[in-house]
C-alpha cells in the first residue's frame, strides 16, 4: 500500500481548484510503491497523478526532481511532469506535506521482462543519459559509496540476523570496492533507481519512466549497472538471464552506449550496485515490522546477485 496521508473529497477538489484542470470526478489511492502517497486522479478534463510527498524524500531535494523531470520532458522524453497552478507554480502544500500534480502517462510495469522490452529499457536510460549531457543543476548521491558504508554501519551485527555471515561479506565487499571503485569515469546526473516497476511499458516500448527521487550526480555507467541487476535477474536473484543482459546493453549502445572504459569496469560497478540495493533493503527488513502494511523487499535477492557479479566472466555481463 502506499497512501500513508489521507485526503477527503472536499481537500482534493479544494487542491484541483488551484490547476486549470478540471473538476474532481474520481480519486483512488494507488498500492503499487512504497515512498509516497499517490493517487488516481479523474477530471472533466483528464487523468492525473497526486502525489504527496512522506518522510523519505527530502523537500529541499523537490525543486532538483522538477527541474530534471522538466527537462527531460522538454527534450521529447516520455517523463511525466508536474503540472503548473494558475500561479506558475509546480510544488504544493496538501494535508502538511509537500505535494505535486503530475501527467498520467499510459503503460504497465512488467514483472518477467522479455528481451525486447529489456533492449527498449536499456534504450531509454540511453535516450536519458544523451539528454541529461546539458543538464546543469546537481545532487550528492547520498547512496553511493559513502553513504554505503554508513549503511552498514547502522546496520551493525544485525546483518547477520538476516542470514550468517551477512556482515563479513559487506565488510568485505565494502573493502574491495573502495580498492577498486572507478572513480576515473565520466559523471553525470542519473535515474538510479530504474526498476521495471518504475519504467511503464507499452507493449515493447517505453511508455514512460517514473519515481525520479533517488536522481543524483554519479558515475554514469553505475545507471547502467543498476538496471542491469534491476532487469537481467529472476526477482529472487537466483538466475541470471544473459539474453536479457545483452538485450539492455544493445539497446543502450544504440541511443547511447559506453565506452571501453566504462565497459572494463562494468563488473566493478555492477557489484556496487548489488550491495546498493542489499543494504537499503537490509536497513529496511531490520527496521520495518514484519506486520506492517509496506511489504518489505528481500535484502538476499540482491546478495545473490552480488555473488554472481563477483564471480562472474566479464564477457557473459554485458
Ligand atoms: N506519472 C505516472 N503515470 C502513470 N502512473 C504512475 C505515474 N506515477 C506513478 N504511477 C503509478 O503509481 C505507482 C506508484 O508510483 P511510484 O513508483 O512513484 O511510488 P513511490 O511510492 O513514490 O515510489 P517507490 O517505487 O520508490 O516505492 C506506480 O507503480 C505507477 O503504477
Ligand atoms: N528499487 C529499490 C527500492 C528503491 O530504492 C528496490 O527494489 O530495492
Amino acid at each position: 500500500m502506499a497512501v500513508y496521508t489521507q485526503v477527503s473529497t472536499e481537500e482534493m477538489a479544494a487542491f484541483l481548484n488551484r490547476y486549470d484542470c478540471g473538476t474532481l470526478l474520481s480519486a483512488k489511492g494507488i498500492a503499487e510503491g512504497v515512498e509516497n502517497s499517490n493517487f488516481l486522479v479523474d477530471t472533466t478534463k483528464g487523468r492525473f497523478i497526486l502525489t504527496l510527498y512522506e518522510k523519505r524524500v527530502d523537500a529541499g531535494d523537490l525543486p532538483f526532481f522538477l527541474a530534471l523531470t522538466d527537462h527531460l520532458a522538454a527534450k521529447g522524453l516520455n517523463i511525466p511532469r508536474a503540472l503548473r497552478d494558475r500561479r506558475g507554480e509546480q510544488l504544493q502544500e496538501l494535508c502538511g506535506r509537500p505535494a505535486c500534480l503530475i501527467e498520467f502517462l499510459q503503460g504497465v510495469s512488467v514483472s518477467h521482462p522479455t528481451p525486447a522490452q529489456a533492449k527498449a529499457a536499456g534504450g531509454a536510460l540511453g535516450d536519458m543519459h544523451k539528454a541529461l549531457g546539458d543538464f546543469r543543476l546537481s545532487r550528492p548521491n547520498t547512496l553511493g559509496l559513502d553513504g554505503w558504508h554508513a549503511l552498514a554501519d547502522r546496520c551493525g551485527n544485525q546483518l547477520d540476523q538476516i542470514e550468517a555471515g551477512l556482515g563479513d561479506r559487506v565488510a568485505r565487499e565494502l573493502a574491495f570496492l573502495d580498492a577498486e571503485w572507478p572513480r576515473h569515469l565520466p559523471t553525470s546526473v542519473v535515474h538510479a533507481d530504474m526498476f521495471p516497476d518504475n519504467v511503464l511499458m507499452l507493449g515493447d516500448t517505453v511508455g514512460g519512466v517514473i519515481d525520479f527521487y533517488f536522481a543524483c550526480t554519479e558515475i554514469r555507467a553505475w545507471d547502467v549497472a543498476v538496471t542491469h541487476s534491476a532487469w537481467c535477474f529472476s526477482s529472487d536473484g537466483r538466475t541470471y538471464r544473459p539474453e536479457l543482459g545483452r538485450a539492455l546493453i544493445a539497446g543502450y549502445d544504440q541511443q547511447f552506449g559506453l565506452s571501453d572504459l566504462e565497459r572494463a569496469a562494468f563488473p566493478v560497478l555492477a557489484r556496487g550496485s548489488a550491495l546498493r540495493f542489499l543494504l537499503t533493503r537490509a536497513w529496511d527488513w531490520l527496521n520495518t515490522p514484519a506486520d506492517a502494511l509496506v511489504t518489505r523487499k528481500d535484502p538476499l535477492a540482491f546478495k545473490r546477485r552480488l555473488d554472481f557479479y563477483a564471480e562472474a566472466d566479464p564477457a557473459t555481463l554485458i
